[in-house]
Protein backbone atom coordinates (compact mmCIF):
# COMPACT_ATOMS: atom_id res chain seq x y z
CA UNK A 1 0.00 0.00 0.00
CA UNK A 2 0.90 3.95 -0.59
CA UNK A 3 -0.05 6.55 1.62
CA UNK A 4 1.24 9.81 1.53
CA UNK A 5 -0.54 12.32 4.11
CA UNK A 6 -0.56 15.73 3.46
CA UNK A 7 2.55 15.94 1.77
CA UNK A 8 4.30 19.66 0.64
CA UNK A 9 7.07 19.87 -2.10
CA UNK A 10 8.40 23.11 -2.94
CA UNK A 11 11.58 23.04 -4.71
CA UNK A 12 14.91 24.94 -3.95
CA UNK A 13 14.08 27.45 -6.49
CA UNK A 14 10.88 28.58 -4.87
CA UNK A 15 8.13 26.14 -6.70
CA UNK A 16 5.30 24.84 -4.61
CA UNK A 17 4.64 21.32 -7.07
CA UNK A 18 2.66 19.69 -4.25
CA UNK A 19 0.55 21.18 -1.77
CA UNK A 20 -1.31 19.09 0.77
CA UNK A 21 -1.79 15.26 -0.78
CA UNK A 22 -3.36 13.48 0.60
CA UNK A 23 -4.26 9.76 -0.56
CA UNK A 24 -4.61 6.18 -0.31
CA UNK A 25 -3.26 3.39 -3.09
CA UNK A 26 -3.91 0.39 -2.23
CA UNK A 27 -2.17 -2.89 -3.24
CA UNK A 28 -3.18 -4.29 -6.06
CA UNK A 29 -4.58 -1.47 -8.05
CA UNK A 30 -4.22 0.42 -10.87
CA UNK A 31 -4.18 3.92 -10.92
CA UNK A 32 -4.04 7.24 -13.27
CA UNK A 33 -2.32 9.72 -12.46
CA UNK A 34 -3.66 13.25 -14.63
CA UNK A 35 -3.97 16.93 -15.18
CA UNK A 36 -2.23 19.78 -16.91
CA UNK A 37 1.99 20.33 -17.86
CA UNK A 38 3.41 21.06 -14.76
CA UNK A 39 0.35 20.41 -12.13
CA UNK A 40 2.75 17.76 -10.35
CA UNK A 41 2.18 14.59 -11.48
CA UNK A 42 6.35 13.59 -12.00
CA UNK A 43 6.56 15.50 -8.35
CA UNK A 44 4.01 12.82 -7.48
CA UNK A 45 5.57 10.18 -8.59
CA UNK A 46 9.19 10.68 -7.92
CA UNK A 47 8.34 11.15 -4.45
CA UNK A 48 6.77 6.97 -3.84
CA UNK A 49 10.16 6.10 -4.61
CA UNK A 50 12.24 8.61 -3.17
CA UNK A 51 14.32 10.48 -5.99
CA UNK A 52 12.83 13.84 -4.27
CA UNK A 53 11.94 14.34 -0.84
CA UNK A 54 9.24 16.22 0.28
CA UNK A 55 9.20 19.05 2.32
CA UNK A 56 6.37 18.21 4.58
CA UNK A 57 4.35 15.32 5.14
CA UNK A 58 4.68 11.62 5.20
CA UNK A 59 4.79 9.05 2.71
CA UNK A 60 4.64 4.77 3.55
CA UNK A 61 5.43 2.39 0.91
CA UNK A 62 4.08 -0.99 2.15
CA UNK A 63 4.87 0.18 5.76
CA UNK A 64 8.14 1.82 4.73
CA UNK A 65 8.48 5.22 6.01
CA UNK A 66 9.95 7.09 2.89
CA UNK A 67 11.37 9.99 5.58
CA UNK A 68 12.72 7.50 8.49
CA UNK A 69 14.64 5.54 5.66
CA UNK A 70 18.05 6.01 5.73
CA UNK A 71 20.07 6.66 2.50
CA UNK A 72 21.75 2.99 2.69
CA UNK A 73 18.62 1.41 2.85
CA UNK A 74 17.27 2.69 -0.45
CA UNK A 75 18.35 0.02 -2.95
CA UNK A 76 16.18 -2.21 -0.24
CA UNK A 77 12.88 0.44 -1.12
CA UNK A 78 13.46 0.21 -4.75
CA UNK A 79 13.16 -3.65 -4.91
CA UNK A 80 9.67 -3.34 -3.71
CA UNK A 81 8.88 -0.71 -6.38
CA UNK A 82 9.96 -1.37 -10.13
CA UNK A 83 9.78 2.58 -12.08
CA UNK A 84 9.43 3.20 -15.81
CA UNK A 85 9.70 6.54 -18.07
CA UNK A 86 9.00 8.30 -20.89
CA UNK A 87 12.69 8.14 -22.64
CA UNK A 88 12.96 4.68 -21.40
CA UNK A 89 16.30 5.03 -19.56
CA UNK A 90 18.28 1.55 -20.77
CA UNK A 91 21.91 2.12 -20.72
CA UNK A 92 23.18 2.19 -24.10
CA UNK A 93 26.39 -0.09 -23.62
CA UNK A 94 24.65 -2.73 -22.26
CA UNK A 95 22.26 -5.50 -24.21
CA UNK A 96 18.99 -6.23 -23.75
CA UNK A 97 19.72 -8.85 -21.46
CA UNK A 98 22.63 -6.98 -19.51
CA UNK A 99 20.50 -4.28 -19.13
CA UNK A 100 17.56 -6.05 -17.37
CA UNK A 101 20.31 -8.25 -15.12
CA UNK A 102 21.57 -5.40 -13.88
CA UNK A 103 18.83 -4.45 -11.76
CA UNK A 104 19.37 -7.66 -9.97
CA UNK A 105 23.14 -7.07 -9.89
CA UNK A 106 22.66 -3.93 -7.65
CA UNK A 107 20.75 -5.78 -5.27
CA UNK A 108 23.56 -8.52 -4.99
CA UNK A 109 21.02 -11.07 -6.49
CA UNK A 110 22.70 -14.67 -6.85
CA UNK A 111 23.99 -15.22 -10.27
CA UNK A 112 21.92 -18.54 -11.00
CA UNK A 113 18.80 -16.82 -10.05
CA UNK A 114 19.50 -13.65 -12.25
CA UNK A 115 19.86 -15.82 -15.15
CA UNK A 116 16.65 -17.19 -14.92
CA UNK A 117 15.02 -14.21 -13.27
CA UNK A 118 16.03 -12.21 -16.45
CA UNK A 119 14.95 -15.16 -18.95
CA UNK A 120 11.58 -15.06 -17.19
CA UNK A 121 10.90 -11.45 -17.64
CA UNK A 122 12.07 -11.49 -21.14
CA UNK A 123 9.47 -13.91 -22.27
CA UNK A 124 7.09 -12.06 -20.10
CA UNK A 125 7.54 -8.80 -22.01
CA UNK A 126 7.96 -11.07 -25.66
CA UNK A 127 11.80 -10.29 -25.83
CA UNK A 128 13.54 -13.55 -25.55
CA UNK A 129 14.73 -13.52 -29.41
CA UNK A 130 16.32 -9.79 -28.63
CA UNK A 131 18.19 -10.41 -25.13
CA UNK A 132 21.50 -10.02 -27.48
CA UNK A 133 20.97 -6.80 -29.05
CA UNK A 134 21.49 -3.50 -28.18
CA UNK A 135 18.74 -0.82 -27.28
CA UNK A 136 19.29 1.23 -30.13
CA UNK A 137 18.71 -1.86 -32.18
CA UNK A 138 15.43 -1.88 -31.18
CA UNK A 139 11.85 0.18 -31.93
CA UNK A 140 10.32 2.54 -29.01
CA UNK A 141 8.22 0.05 -28.29
CA UNK A 142 11.07 -2.44 -27.19
CA UNK A 143 13.13 -0.65 -25.41
CA UNK A 144 9.56 0.23 -23.27
CA UNK A 145 9.23 -3.23 -23.14
CA UNK A 146 12.94 -4.08 -21.53
CA UNK A 147 12.69 -1.04 -19.43
CA UNK A 148 9.26 -2.53 -17.95
CA UNK A 149 11.40 -6.27 -18.03
CA UNK A 150 13.84 -4.20 -15.67
CA UNK A 151 11.46 -2.79 -13.70
CA UNK A 152 9.55 -5.92 -12.75
CA UNK A 153 12.76 -8.14 -12.34
CA UNK A 154 12.98 -8.06 -8.94
CA UNK A 155 9.55 -8.79 -8.02
CA UNK A 156 8.41 -5.59 -7.15
CA UNK A 157 4.51 -5.26 -5.74
CA UNK A 158 4.52 -0.87 -7.22
CA UNK A 159 5.48 -0.47 -10.77
CA UNK A 160 5.33 3.36 -11.03
CA UNK A 161 4.87 4.81 -14.67
CA UNK A 162 5.62 8.31 -15.53
CA UNK A 163 4.06 8.48 -19.12
CA UNK A 164 5.31 5.60 -20.35
CA UNK A 165 3.60 5.63 -23.94
CA UNK A 166 5.08 9.49 -24.08
CA UNK A 167 7.03 9.03 -26.76
CA UNK A 168 5.33 5.95 -28.59
CA UNK A 169 2.66 5.99 -31.52
CA UNK A 170 -0.75 4.91 -30.54
CA UNK A 171 -0.71 0.87 -32.04
CA UNK A 172 2.51 0.63 -29.40
CA UNK A 173 1.11 2.46 -26.74
CA UNK A 174 -1.98 0.00 -26.73
CA UNK A 175 0.47 -2.92 -26.53
CA UNK A 176 2.39 -1.40 -23.79
CA UNK A 177 -1.02 -0.91 -22.07
CA UNK A 178 -1.81 -4.21 -22.55
CA UNK A 179 1.31 -5.79 -20.56
CA UNK A 180 0.64 -3.03 -17.28
CA UNK A 181 -2.84 -4.44 -17.17
CA UNK A 182 -1.50 -7.93 -17.34
CA UNK A 183 1.30 -6.81 -14.87
CA UNK A 184 -1.68 -5.23 -12.43
CA UNK A 185 -3.85 -8.72 -13.03
CA UNK A 186 -0.51 -10.82 -11.79
CA UNK A 187 -1.25 -8.30 -8.04
CA UNK A 188 1.40 -5.60 -9.02
CA UNK A 189 -0.09 -1.98 -8.28
CA UNK A 190 0.22 0.15 -10.84
CA UNK A 191 0.27 3.92 -10.97
CA UNK A 192 0.81 5.68 -14.13
CA UNK A 193 1.18 9.47 -15.00
CA UNK A 194 0.02 9.96 -18.17
CA UNK A 195 -1.68 12.86 -20.92
CA UNK A 196 -2.79 10.25 -22.98
CA UNK A 197 -6.88 10.58 -22.70
CA UNK A 198 -8.17 7.91 -25.13
CA UNK A 199 -6.15 5.23 -23.45
CA UNK A 200 -7.51 6.85 -19.88
CA UNK A 201 -10.97 6.32 -21.16
CA UNK A 202 -10.98 3.64 -22.59
CA UNK A 203 -8.74 1.18 -19.99
CA UNK A 204 -11.58 3.10 -17.24
CA UNK A 205 -9.84 2.83 -13.99
CA UNK A 206 -9.19 4.38 -10.96
CA UNK A 207 -8.29 8.75 -12.05
CA UNK A 208 -6.38 10.74 -9.55
CA UNK A 209 -6.10 14.52 -11.22
CA UNK A 210 -3.69 16.96 -9.98
CA UNK A 211 -3.85 20.36 -10.84
CA UNK A 212 -1.93 22.92 -9.69
CA UNK A 213 -0.11 20.53 -6.74
CA UNK A 214 -3.27 19.29 -5.44
CA UNK A 215 -5.56 16.27 -5.73
CA UNK A 216 -9.02 17.57 -7.41
CA UNK A 217 -10.89 14.89 -8.67
CA UNK A 218 -10.15 11.37 -7.01
CA UNK A 219 -12.86 8.77 -8.99
CA UNK A 220 -13.19 5.27 -10.04
CA UNK A 221 -13.25 4.14 -13.10
CA UNK A 222 -12.94 7.89 -13.89
CA UNK A 223 -12.52 9.48 -17.31
CA UNK A 224 -9.16 12.01 -18.39
CA UNK A 225 -11.46 14.83 -18.28
CA UNK A 226 -9.12 17.53 -20.09
CA UNK A 227 -9.42 18.80 -23.41
CA UNK A 228 -5.78 17.37 -25.42
N1 LIG B 1 13.80 19.92 -10.06
C1 LIG B 1 12.92 20.93 -10.10
N2 LIG B 1 13.29 22.15 -9.65
C2 LIG B 1 12.41 23.17 -9.65
N3 LIG B 1 11.15 23.10 -10.07
C3 LIG B 1 10.73 21.91 -10.52
C4 LIG B 1 11.58 20.77 -10.57
N4 LIG B 1 10.88 19.73 -11.08
C5 LIG B 1 9.66 20.20 -11.34
N5 LIG B 1 9.56 21.51 -11.00
C6 LIG B 1 8.37 22.36 -11.10
O1 LIG B 1 7.37 21.78 -10.27
C7 LIG B 1 6.09 21.87 -10.89
C8 LIG B 1 5.52 20.47 -11.05
O2 LIG B 1 6.33 19.75 -11.99
P1 LIG B 1 6.05 18.25 -12.40
O3 LIG B 1 7.19 17.83 -13.29
O4 LIG B 1 5.80 17.46 -11.19
O5 LIG B 1 4.71 18.41 -13.25
P2 LIG B 1 3.97 17.40 -14.23
O6 LIG B 1 2.54 17.46 -13.87
O7 LIG B 1 4.63 16.08 -14.20
O8 LIG B 1 4.18 18.08 -15.64
P3 LIG B 1 4.26 17.42 -17.12
O9 LIG B 1 2.89 16.90 -17.42
O10 LIG B 1 4.61 18.60 -17.98
O11 LIG B 1 5.32 16.37 -17.09
C9 LIG B 1 6.31 22.62 -12.20
O12 LIG B 1 6.03 23.98 -11.97
C10 LIG B 1 7.77 22.40 -12.48
O13 LIG B 1 8.30 23.47 -13.23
Amino acid sequence: MIEMIDVWKTYPNGTHALRGITVRIKKGEFVYVVGPSGAGKSTFIKLMYREERPTKGQIFVNGINLEALRERRIPYLRRHIGVVFQDFKLLPKLTVRENVAFAMEVVEAPRRQIRQRVKEVLELVKLSHKADVYPDELSGGEQQRVAIARALVNRPSVLLADEPTGNLDPETSWGIMQLLEEINNHGTTVVMATHNREIVNTMRKRVIAIENGEIVRDEQRGEYGYET
